[in-house]
């Protein structure tokens, strides 16, 4: 069964196409990240599931239920980390979980969630005082409440410190063993390079890429990634780099005279060889994986 069915799925506001024709299946089990620049969609799709918008055309469901007409079964299924939220101040952090877990009618000890979000320490203080990293970790740990068959995180990283991120990863990973499926919308690549299993990319409305990262890597055909330096601008040989069958993109910083170039593995050498061809001497030079960053900015135009 999938979790996450999307069949067509279009919206309009106004004058603004947010979604195209958007097709999507997240199988039950799977962590997927859902990216895409500012305006591309994310927030729009994540609200259709939960029926806070509805769709101008096409379809969505969670667990087969339809994300308009059976939104209780969907809400009873899910636990979000919504993009924008609202906490009461003069609440403590206790009393939201304590709320949030009758609300469910979960069985849920607060004191446990509290202590996986790392906010044992200031359980019971005003969330009015609470920093934007504190707010974010409570918001998350409502959004485990009552083992959510699937959790949806927009932007969960928003806000977290380096310790948060990684508190954020092992939850997620925690809640995939536990057999949940995590659909999870990000602009920290890192975060989804580090727990996703596929990603889908959207762009403008239309969904311009789905795959693991491996499968993106190898699409693009842009597996490596050769930082050299330089002792003279490569001068017309840069044209020449570009031009070579497997090169997906070359910058070059004329300050540290470096050049960087992407390209599938096996070019590195031709690469390298081009350059030299033009009299230019590589004074150094180190080869990487290319990152998800690289892929997203070659998918969605440099748009984010
Ligand atoms: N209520 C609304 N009325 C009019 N236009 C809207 C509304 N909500 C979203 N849009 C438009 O739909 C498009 C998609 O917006 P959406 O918020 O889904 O993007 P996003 O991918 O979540 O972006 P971000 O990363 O900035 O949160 C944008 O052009 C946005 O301006």
């Amino acid at each position: 069964m999938s979790a996450i069915e999307l069949e067509s799925l279009r919206k309009q506001f106004d004058g603004v196409v947010a979604l195209h024709e958007v097709n999507l299946t997240v199988e039950a089990g799977e962590v997927f990240g859902f990216l895409g620049p500012n305006g591309a969609g994310k927030s729009t799709t994540i609200d259709i599931l939960l029926d806070y918008v509805r769709p101008t055309a096409g379809r969505a469901s969670v667990f087969g239920y339809d994300a308009q007409r059976e939104t209780k079964s969907v809400h009873q299924k899910i636990g979000v980390l919504p993009d924008a939220y609202h906490l009461e101040e003069s609440l403590t952090a206790r009393q939201h979980l304590v709320f949030a877990i009758e609300s469910k009618s979960a069985a849920d000890d607060p004191a446990v969630l509290l202590e996986r979000v790392g906010l044992s320490s200031v359980a019971d203080r005003d969330v009015g005082g609470f920093s934007k990293g504190m707010a974010q970790r409570l918001v998350l740990a409502l959004a485990l409440v009552g083992q959510p068959e699937l959790l949806i995180l927009d932007e969960p990283s928003t806000g977290l410190d380096p310790n948060g991120a990684r508190m954020m990863r092992t939850i997620v990973r925690e809640e995939n063993n536990r057999g949940a499926t995590v659909f999870f919308s990000s602009h920290i690549l890192g975060q989804v390079e580090a727990v996703c299993d596929r990603v889908g990319i959207l762009a403008d409305g239309s969904l311009v890429a789905l795959d693991s990262i491996e499968g993106l890597q190898a699409a693009v055909g842009a597996k490596s990634r050769i930082e050299m330096t330089l002792d003279r601008h490569p001068g017309p040989s840069i044209e020449a780099v570009r031009n070579l069958a497997g090169v997906a993109d070359v910058s070059i910083n004329s300050d540290h005279g470096t050049i960087s170039v992407s390209c599938s593995s096996e070019q590195k050498a031709a690469v390298i060889d081009t350059i030299r061809s033009n009299g230019a001497r590589v004074l150094d030079f180190k080869t990487s994986e290319v990152s998800l960053e690289e892929l997203f900015a070659s998918y969605t135009g440099g748009r984010s």
